[in-house]
């Protein structure tokens, strides 16, 4: 008898990342663990692969979920217009070719999305949105990147705070307008993408979460890293838990059940 899945499937995508003799896919556990728990979902790790090696119709077809994860690597700029990076700037063509149209396909066939740091980023690029590439370059901005003189779970410390946007879909999540969240990126979303609402800046006026209210489920991008440290509380714990219920709402849905939220 065949059973029915009880657990929405969360694709986690991953990055390539090219070794001396063979290519690597990977992607930092962290992004895995928090699909069990507090999502309450079953990660599927989303492979960077070349373009037309992933249909990627048929891998929406079986999601409940799309986690973007973080990555030292930016989105390239061509794909929103920007000047080309600075030399040496770590890129990730591949990761780039299956997350864009992924998202955009993702969102039209109302697959929830949350995005994390370059997930918020390439969620932005994806929506016809830009990026600021450099905003340490800034004057009046305080420094968004990673500490590199501490250890890693100092790294993910509160560094500063954030101030939602007011009836918001960030600010219903957390019931509060305020909160204190960690800061490791380089880049930032400057104009938003088509549809995009910016649901939270940082005091200097940097985007720190965007939503796409119009779509037909939960999109969710966040700058920070919600996923550490652990355990994930506050916040972070209600983002992830208002994720996992979008997500089985979507899962309810793709099985035809009869309590399929809308
Ligand atoms: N490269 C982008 C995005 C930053 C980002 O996603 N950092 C992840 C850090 C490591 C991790 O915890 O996964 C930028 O610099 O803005």
């Amino acid at each position: 008898m065949l059973s029915v899945p009880s657990l929405p499937l969360i694709g986690v995508t991953a990055c390539h990342q090219e070794g001396e003799d063979h290519s690597t896919q990977r992607v930092s556990e962290k992004y895995v663990t928090c699909v069990p728990e507090p999502t309450g979902g079953l990660p599927l790790i989303i492979p960077a692969l070349e373009e037309g090696q992933l249909d990627l119709d048929s891998l929406v077809a079986h999601l409940d979920g799309l986690l973007l994860t973080g990555s030292p690597s930016n989105v390239e700029p061509h794909h929103f217009n920007g000047p080309e990076s600075v030399e040496g700037t770590q890129h990730d063509p591949r990761r780039d070719g299956v997350t864009l149209p992924l998202i955009r396909k993702a969102i039209e066939a109302g697959v929830p999305v949350l995005g994390i740091c370059r997930g918020i980023q390439e969620m932005n690029v994806a929506l016809g949105g830009t990026l600021h590439q450099r905003i340490f370059d800034f004057d009046d901005t305080f420094d968004h990147r990673m500490r590199r003189d501490v250890e890693f779970d100092r790294k993910y410390r509160p560094a500063h705070e954030i101030r939602m946007t007011s009836g918001g879909l960030l600010a219903r999540i957390a019931g509060s307008e305020t909160a204190l969240v960690n800061s490791l990126h380089a880049q930032g979303i400057d104009k938003p993408g088509e549809n995009v609402v910016v649901e939270a800046v940082a005091p200097d006026g940097i985007v720190e979460a965007i939503s796409m209210p119009s779509a037909k489920a939960f999109v969710l991008g966040v700058q920070w890293h919600p996923e550490w440290p652990r355990p994930i509380e506050g916040i972070n714990r209600k983002i992830f838990e208002a994720f996992g219920e979008a997500c089985r709402a979507h899962l309810r849905a793709r099985l035809g059940l009869a309590d399929a939220a809308e």
